[in-house]
């Protein structure tokens, strides 16, 4: 590895497909051993910030750097290691040819394979034709594939989609492994507990700007303290317009409200509304910072809401 303290270092990079504004003006920076999250609703400019990293995409405008230099020159991309959901294998290869190409292209030693699958817990599965794995176990090979060149910075595109616990618990002690080491990472990711678990700093992009830098805490401790979902035959303005509600936002059928006085909002919520159903209030955390900083919804994210394990959660009977 490198000694370079900043690993990756984006400068106001700006970047447009034809009329359509996907980053207007966003600086980075990643550093060795650190982690930083890039979290943002559909669309908000992250695969098109890790296109610019990996040297896939050319800066329209601004700066991209890795370890000082740019990524779109081969010799650059030798610090890289990427891991993107559905990499798409060719059905003649095997596991250990794929790796031991990625490890040729990195500059190794082609038996530098052999220790990188076990560290990932694919060795059983190097004479495997990668293309005829499940898609977890082909995720494990792009792993593979991205750590054997030792790369300094490790870019980690929505990487544990379709990983079962295990694998996933098994993805990020490696990936905690080679950090301990000194690689950078960045993540992009709309699990934001596994956001809020693995990163140093969190990175909010919205709409093609960074709206939030903190760590996981810091984004929490910014906020209204609780968040109140219901069913509710009011419309978002007048329950936004309701004293103490910081922000209302609506998850299809539920609104979900942020405050600091729940108690107060509560109970001029039931006076208007006799019939508000499934009443929740919560702790917020970070899916709540998240949601509040975008000002956006996501389904997926009202699933995942649902499920979250809150120390101070309370739920009333309809
Ligand atoms: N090749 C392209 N041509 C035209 N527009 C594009 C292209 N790629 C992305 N965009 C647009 O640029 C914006 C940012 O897209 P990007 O894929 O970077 O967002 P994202 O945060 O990764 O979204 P998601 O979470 O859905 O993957 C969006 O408005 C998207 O429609």
């Amino acid at each position: 590895m490198t000694e370079v303290t900043e690993v990756l270092e984006i400068d106001g990079v700006r970047h447009r497909y034809g009329a359509v504004t996907a980053l207007a003006g966003v600086d980075l920076t990643v550093r060795a051993g650190e982690c930083v999250a890039l979290l943002g609703p559909n669309g908000a400019g992250k695969t098109t910030l890790v296109g610019l990293a990996t040297g896939l995409l050319a800066a329209q405008d601004g700066d991209v750097r890795v370890c000082g230099q740019d990524p779109r020159r081969a010799a650059t991309r030798r610090h890289l290691g990427v891991v993107q959901q559905s990499m798409g294998f060719p059905s003649t290869l095997t596991v250990a040819e794929l790796v031991q190409g990625a490890a040729v292209r990195a500059g190794r030693r082609r038996g530098a394979a052999g220790p990188v699958l076990t560290e990932v817990g694919i060795a059983d599965l190097a004479r495997r034709r990668a293309g005829k794995l499940s898609g977890g176990q082909q995720q494990r090979v792009a792993l593979a594939m991205a750590l054997v060149g030792q790369p300094d910075l490790l870019l980690l595109d929505e990487p544990t989609v379709g990983l079962d616990i295990a694998a996933r618990q098994a993805f990020w002690r490696t990936i905690g492994t080679r950090r301990d080491a000194g690689a950078a990472v960045l993540l992009t990711t709309h699990v934001v507990e596994e956001a809020a678990a693995v990163a140093d700093q969190v990175v909010v992009l919205h709409r093609g700007r960074v709206v939030a830098a903190d760590t996981p805490a810091g984004l929490v401790a910014c906020l209204p303290d609780r968040t109140i979902t219901a069913r509710t035959t009011l419309d978002d303005i007048t329950v936004r317009a309701l004293p103490g509600v910081a922000t209302a936002t609506r998850d299809g059928d539920r609104v979900r409200v942020a405050t600091t006085e729940p108690e107060r909002v509560l109970r001029d919520w039931l006076a208007l509304d006799d019939r508000l159903a499934d009443l929740r209030v919560e702790g917020a955390g970070l899916e709540q910072a998240l949601l509040a900083l975008t000002g956006e919804t996501n389904p997926d994210h009202a699933d995942h809401a649902d499920h979250t394990d809150h120390a101070d959660h309370m739920e009333v009977p309809a």
